[in-house]
């Protein structure tokens, strides 16, 4: 949809900070422009919505050449976000968010009514309406800001490091609720950010840039991860790129044993009978199937098992949503070193070692190196769970 062709960009002083780049930005999904500070990602952005106009090549929007429309035009097809937000202070929330309707013309309550339909598209509470920004928090705020740039239905998102300024956990929340919006509306989002594990969970593609604005890599994430094409990206990723990759692979396919869970009120005979099993420790569980708490079998009397003297389970993964990674975190955080496979209303469904474990990584990691990557499929469902 939208394709970038050799576009550079020299400022006046000299500085060139983006060099002949070309990317094809695929139509309803994200693509992020990652890289280190000053390598040209907010220049690239900004060439798209002619904020900044390139020094040379073209940049097409479904085919045209955005220089052959008027820019009110193609803004108008662009929403565009910005760290902090960028709110109109001396506006309420719902009349930020109605900003481009009645700056379109629509009328002061259809505006208003469509403002409060974003609102709640980005889990904003209807309550905050009447509010002022500075009465918000700042991940209220970058709501809000979401919404505005949504307001007039634009096809296209431009984001610019649009949840760098909030904490780790708003941010997730933030980076959770874009991808949902995204599944629901099918905007074509390009989203810049300088942190690449941001750009791994968003991005359907991702473009890596390097400082003097070039390109160094252009992949789905699962493919940067398994094939970094030089040192540079390489480096980028981090030291723990293998760890993440597994975010791409599901859990679902590791073998679980039900044979090391007892209920806590299983009889003698039930706990004497693990003996003959070669995991060490049992996982006790209330009648309903939920998880207590592990515990070496000998330590075990029937009909008086103290729930207060278990070891914790730590956290449960689910198979059927959960990445490996999810299950290679729950079983090194279990005192057992087994995780806990649960469904989706927490009853246990069998448990396993980090050994399975290992052998489903090894496993993963061969099959990634033969395709390049794993399927689309997978890599898209694991994308928030992992
Ligand atoms: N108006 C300008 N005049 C001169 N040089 C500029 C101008 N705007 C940006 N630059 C330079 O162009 C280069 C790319 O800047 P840009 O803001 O696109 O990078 P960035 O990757 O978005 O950086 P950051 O992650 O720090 O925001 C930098 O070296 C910057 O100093």
């Amino acid at each position: 949809m939208i394709r970038i062709d050799s576009v550079t960009k020299r400022y006046p002083d000299g500085t060139v900070a983006v060099d002949r780049l070309s990317l094809e930005i695929p139509d309803r999904s994200i693509t992020v422009l990652v890289g280190p500070s000053g390598c040209g990602k907010t220049t690239t952005l900004r060439m798209i919505n002619r904020m900044v106009e390139p020094s040379e090549g073209t940049i097409l929007l479904d085919d045209v050449d955005i220089q052959q429309q008027p820019v009110n035009t193609l803004r108008r097809s662009m929403g565009y976000v910005i760290q902090n937000a960028g709110l109109f202070q001396h506006r309420t929330i719902l009349d930020n968010i109605a900003t481009v309707p009645r700056m379109l013309g629509w009328g002061k309550e259809k505006s208003r009514d469509r403002a409060r339909e974003l609102m709640e598209r980005v889990g904003l509470d209807g309550a905050l309406a009447k509010r002022y920004p500075y009465q918000l928090s700042g991940g209220q705020q970058q709501r809000v800001g979401v919404a505005r740039a949504l307001a007039a239905d634009p096809p296209v998102l431009l984001m610019d490091e649009p949840f760098s300024a909030v904490d780790p956990v708003v941010r997730k929340g933030l980076q959770d609720e874009l991808l949902r919006i995204q599944e629901e509306l099918g905007k074509t989002i390009v989203f810049v950010t300088h942190d690449i594990d941001e750009a791994v969970k968003l991005g359907t593609m991702v473009a890596v840039m390097r400082t003097g604005g070039r390109l160094a890599q252009f992949a789905p994430p699962a493919e940067l991860l398994s094939h970094p094409a030089d040192a540079f990206v390489e480096d980028f990723l981090g030291a723990d790129r293998g760890i993440r990759r597994l975010s791409f692979f599901p859990a679902a396919g590791l073998e679980l044993l039900t044979e090391p869970v007892v209920a806590v009120d299983a009889t003698a005979e039930r706990i004497a009978a693990h003996d003959s099993t070669d995991v060490p420790y049992l996982l006790v569980t209330d009648p309903d199937g939920k998880p207590l708490g592990w515990s070496e079998p000998r330590d075990l009397t029937a009909g008086d098992i103290k729930t207060e003297e278990l070891l914790p389970y730590g956290r449960p993964f689910v198979p059927g949503t959960d990445s490996l990674r999810a299950a290679l975190d729950c079983a090194v955080l279990s005192p057992t070193g087994w995780a806990v496979a649960v469904d989706t209303d927490g009853r246990v469904t069998g448990v396993v070692s980090q050994q399975t474990i290992a052998e489903a990584i090894r496993g993963a990691h061969a099959e990634g190196s033969d395709t390049g990557a794993p399927d689309e499929g997978g890599r898209t469902d694991m994308k928030v769970a992992g």
